[in-house]
């Protein structure tokens, strides 16, 4: 196992009083995989991400990456990861280059093995014609690939990556989850938190999602799908504001070949066998009670429908910037960041870590 950590807890202190961030997080990512980390705001991800680069010391449990301690062995830990933060750690007053040199140079490497790199991975991400344009100029999808070049820098063998693609156009996204693929088939690890489930979806071999400190579910994508229903989900959307009764729920419950029922909304979700069989038997049972149906449809499960099975609440509502209601509570992060900081205070790098 390239990451595996067990029984983490952690505990902020808080004017308010102690917050219990993490509640017994067990985790296990095999090495060459793509490791997603689902849960909404205020879960948990980002301190179990601090424990794992070492930013942050758990106040209980273990855990290993690429088989370091990250409390006993921290510099190990950090000479074989990479981490991009959220905020990418690139400085916009310098150079796409002199980004990437700093970084090589910081991780040890001579002047000449440092330049070498850089070449490299200017070519590798497509970056040479904005090697030399202010880093504050870049476009969001060619700033976050920076951000990963810089990442990967000293070749680490686990990378981690927080939101990686957080608020760029389909596009970008697109030629990012490329390069990202691309570092798995290379044989590095990859641990990445998004709130976006089609991301999950399509790069993540397995997944696991956290909610109130505690991991609710870890399997593969298709897995996870299967958990919810084997086999397919009829959708059924009823006149705004007639969603969530109980007696509809009921009658849909005890229809043959049905095997769960909840509202999303104003949307029915029914979980079948087979769709084809359920779904006029559902309308008609549906016609004749209190709510009007506007439209059907016929899906497999999604992410979706595992988050809100799993947590209670939906992921949807994330707009293409990566705002909105993504569900969840916001948590009291705001007015307790500082105290983060002070626990890392030391760490003259945190935003990003590549090696000690
Ligand atoms: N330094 C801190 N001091 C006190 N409480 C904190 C601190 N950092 C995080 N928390 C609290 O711990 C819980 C977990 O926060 P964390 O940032 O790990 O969640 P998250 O899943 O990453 O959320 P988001 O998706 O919003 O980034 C939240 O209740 C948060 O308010």
């Amino acid at each position: 196992m390239e990451i595996e950590a067990e029984g983490l807890r952690k505990i902020y202190p808080s004017k308010a009083g102690p917050v219990e961030a993490l509640d017994g997080v067990d985790l296990r990512v095999a090495r060459g995989k793509i490791f997603g980390f689902l849960g909404p705001n205020g879960a948990g991800k980002t301190t179990v991400i601090r424990i794992l680069v070492t930013l942050s010391r758990p106040t209980s449990g273990t855990a290993r990456v690429a088989g370091f301690d990250v409390v006993g062995q921290p510099r190990q830990v950090r000479s074989h990861i990479g981490y991009v933060s959220q905020a990418g750690g690139v400085d916009g007053g310098m150079t796409g280059r002199a980004n990437l040199l700093l970084q090589a140079r910081l991780q040890g490497m001579s002047k000449a093995d440092a330049m070498a790199r850089v070449g490299e991975l200017a070519g590798r991400f497509s970056l040479e014609e904005v090697l030399d344009r202010p880093a504050a100029t870049l476009s969001g999808g060619l700033s976050r690939r920076l951000a990963l070049a810089m990442g990967l820098v000293h070749r680490p063998s686990v990378v981690f990556l927080d939101e990686p693609t957080l608020g760029l156009d389909p596009s970008a996204r697109v030629e990012l989850w490329q390069e990202i693929g691309a570092l798995s088939a290379e044989g590095a690890t990859v641990f990445l938190t998004t709130h976006y489930l089609e991301e999950a979806d399509t790069l993540c071999d397995e997944l696991a999602i956290i909610d109130h400190g505690r991991i609710v579910s870890q399997d593969s994508p298709a897995a996870l799908k299967r958990q919810v229903a084997d086999g397919e989900v009829v959708s059924v959307t009823v006149g705004h504001g007639h969603g969530g009764s109980d007696e509809v729920r009921e009658e849909a419950e005890a229809l043959p070949g049905v095997r769960r029922v909840w509202w999303e909304g104003d949307v029915l979700r029914v979980a079948v066998t087979d769709g084809s069989e359920a779904m006029p038997q559902l309308l008609r049972r549906l016609d004749a009670g209190p709510v009007s149906v506007r439209s059907v449809a016929l899906s497999a499960p999604s992410l979706d429908d595992v988050f809100l099975h799993k947590t209670g609440r939906t992921l949807r509502g994330v707009d293409s910037a990566g705002n909105g209601s993504r569900g969840g509570h916001a948590g009291n992060a705001g007015d307790t960041r500082k105290e983060e900081g002070l626990e890392d205070s030391g760490n003259p790098d945190a935003d990003q870590l590549q090696g000690a």
